[in-house]
């Protein structure tokens, strides 16, 4: 849809490429082409999303989910390095050095979050990936030889550009690359790194406790998947939807053909050519000629000012704002120090425990987020959060003063956490990751790239209030206060987030086009699955016969 609200209409890059092999030109009253109309007639006969997505792209979405490992290992190991650093950075680490080296990081993923997307489109997804990985073994050499507070600083800053541009540079490549039917799924192969980073780094951190310089041994060791996912990068192809847009259609092709072929059917060279020219229509809508900076002007514009645009920028940054704003990270980060107030012996166990939860819940959420659908996951669980959290502040306000691990309050306040965690990770910990699929590409890099700020910035609000809402309105107030955010977010979600489920993005960019269109959403979505369903038992049945 242009900015003017009128049908879209296919710019020069598309009306060049047009061929004898494309249905006739469907002119709208003012003379240009109906974009939707051209597509429709492509579409059909098109549907090589029904098939199994070839092995391939598991491995590449393992590969790329090297740098989801990354953002948790590099987020998660600080909480083990703080109690661990003790005089080695010249001198004791007081409480503001503590907090400094830990939003460090944050402050730094939220200012590469927020160039990530457009560097993405203008250098690829490709190459930025590579970037990153390049900020993630500096800051890490730079951490792991610290032997000042200020180097420590510095290195975990350059190592959060790193994790900022990661964050969202994983699930777009992912989303771009994998059949709508196991896009959910594959994007959360990503969180699953995620969280699986923040348990080893954890684990290796409660293993290397009480080792003289052990701390930096974890923080080295972030240096080995960087770099190996830096060389294997290199031979990795980019994106159909990113070569389409560069006007690369012959490679876009090559990748086409390689992403839906099965293991021993080959698609069809016709159906590559249409898949190919419908990818044109929905993503290549610039002219191939302008400046990296009249892109951006037109990308801005186009985000604001196109309602469907702006609805997914809502869609995209509330989703993002409410994983935040819910206060997980704060167990994240001070799990530990919680667990020593509320008197566990070995607290540091315990966190362990919370992010073993969060891990075991994103298997769950990876199980379930392409069959229930990401909006059914989150209207039911986004409310038991909020009772997780509003049970947690019970608790609290009636742990006597000086209570043991034995105290049945204590055991009240784990149980609550860890719902609270189960909650969390079985959906708003990973949805709101799905961010990519809801921009059509001209938006894309800048939409997600708002949406990530929006996760770092909520990241960084968490990370450095926290602790003191502790003291100042007490722990009790503190979770009830995340529980109301919860419970706002539940209404959010029920309002304003569409099904995506099995949708194609180009699909999705028609949901968002005039509404959020709940129920249309919820019937596309359904609609989507039975067919894939249906075509499921025919091949299976094909190949009985
Ligand atoms: O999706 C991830 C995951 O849930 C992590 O456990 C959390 O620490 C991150 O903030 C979040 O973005």
């Amino acid at each position: 849809m242009t900015a003017d609200g009128k049908t879209a209409s296919i710019q020069a890059p598309v009306e060049l490429t047009l061929t004898s092999q494309m249905p006739a030109e469907k002119e709208t009253d003012n003379g240009q082409y109906d974009a939707d109309a051209i597509a429709r007639e492509i579409a059909n006969g098109v549907d090589i999303e029904d098939g199994q997505p070839n092995p391939f792209v598991f491995l590449l979405t393992i590969l790329v989910s090297f740098s989801g490992f990354l953002f948790g290992y590099d987020t998660g190991y600080v909480s083990g390095a703080l109690v661990a650093i003790g005089t080695d950075l010249g001198r004791e680490i007081t409480s503001s050095d503590k907090e400094f080296i830990t939003s460090a990081t944050s402050l730094g993923a939220l200012l590469g979050g927020i160039i990530a997307g457009t560097l993405a489109d203008v250098l690829g997804r490709k190459w930025v990936t590579i970037g990153a990985n390049t900020l993630f073994v500096v800051g890490a050499a730079l951490q792991t030889g610290a032997h000042t507070v200020w180097t420590m600083i510095g290195g975990r800053f350059i190592m959060g550009w790193g994790v900022g541009i990661a964050s969202l540079i994983a699930p777009l490549y992912i989303s771009e690359m994998a059949p709508s039917r196991f896009r959910g799924r594959l994007v959360i192969l990503n969180v699953l790194a995620i969280t699986g980073g923040q348990v080893i780094a954890y684990a290796i951190g409660a293993g290397l406790e009480g080792l003289q310089n052990g701390w930096r041994l974890l923080v080295g060791l972030g240096i080995i998947p960087a770099v190996a996912q830096m060389i294997m990068f290199i031979y990795m192809p980019e994106t159909p939807r990113y070569l389409v847009r560069r006007g690369q259609i012959e490679k876009a092709r090559h990748v086409v053909r390689w992403i839906y072929s099965s293991r021993n059917v080959e698609v069809d060279e016709e159906v590559v050519v249409k898949k190919v020219k419908l990818l044109e229509i929905y993503n290549n809508d610039q002219h191939p000629e302008w400046s990296g900076y009249n892109r951006f002007k037109y990308a801005l514009k186009q985000l604001y000012f196109v309602p469907g645009h702006f609805r997914a920028l809502v869609v995209a940054c509330g989703l993002q704002g409410i994983q935040q704003l819910c206060g997980f990270n704060s167990l994240m980060y001070f799990s530990a120090t919680i667990f020593q107030v509320v008197g566990f012996n070995k607290p540091t166990a315990v966190s362990l425990i919370v992010a073993g939860t969060n891990m075991a819940f994103t298997i769950l959420a990876f199980l379930l987020i392409d069959i229930v659908g990401r909006r059914r996951i989150l209207l039911c669980t986004v409310w038991g959060m909020s009772a997780a959290l509003v049970l947690n502040a019970i608790a609290f306000h009636f742990l006597p003063p000086n209570a043991t691990q034995s105290d049945p309050w204590a055991i009240v306040i784990l149980i609550a956490m860890m719902l609270y965690v189960a909650f969390y990770a079985a959906g708003i910990g990973n949805v709101p990751w799905q961010q990519s699929e809801l921009f059509p590409m001209h938006v894309r890099g800048l939409g997600t790239s708002m949406a990530t700020a929006t996760n770092w910035g909520g990241n960084l609000i968490i990370g450095s209030t926290f602790l003191t809402m502790m003291n100042r309105i007490t722990p009790s107030g503190t979770f009830g206060f995340y529980a109301s955010l919860c419970l706002l977010g539940e209404v959010f979600v029920y309002f304003c987030y569409p099904e995506t489920s099995c949708l194609t993005l180009e699909d999705i960019q028609g949901v968002l086009k005039d509404g959020f269109n709940i129920k249309r959403s919820n019937q596309m979505s359904q609609e989507a699955k039975i067919k894939h369903r249906a075509s499921t038992r025919v091949v299976v049945s094909d190949s009985e016969v």
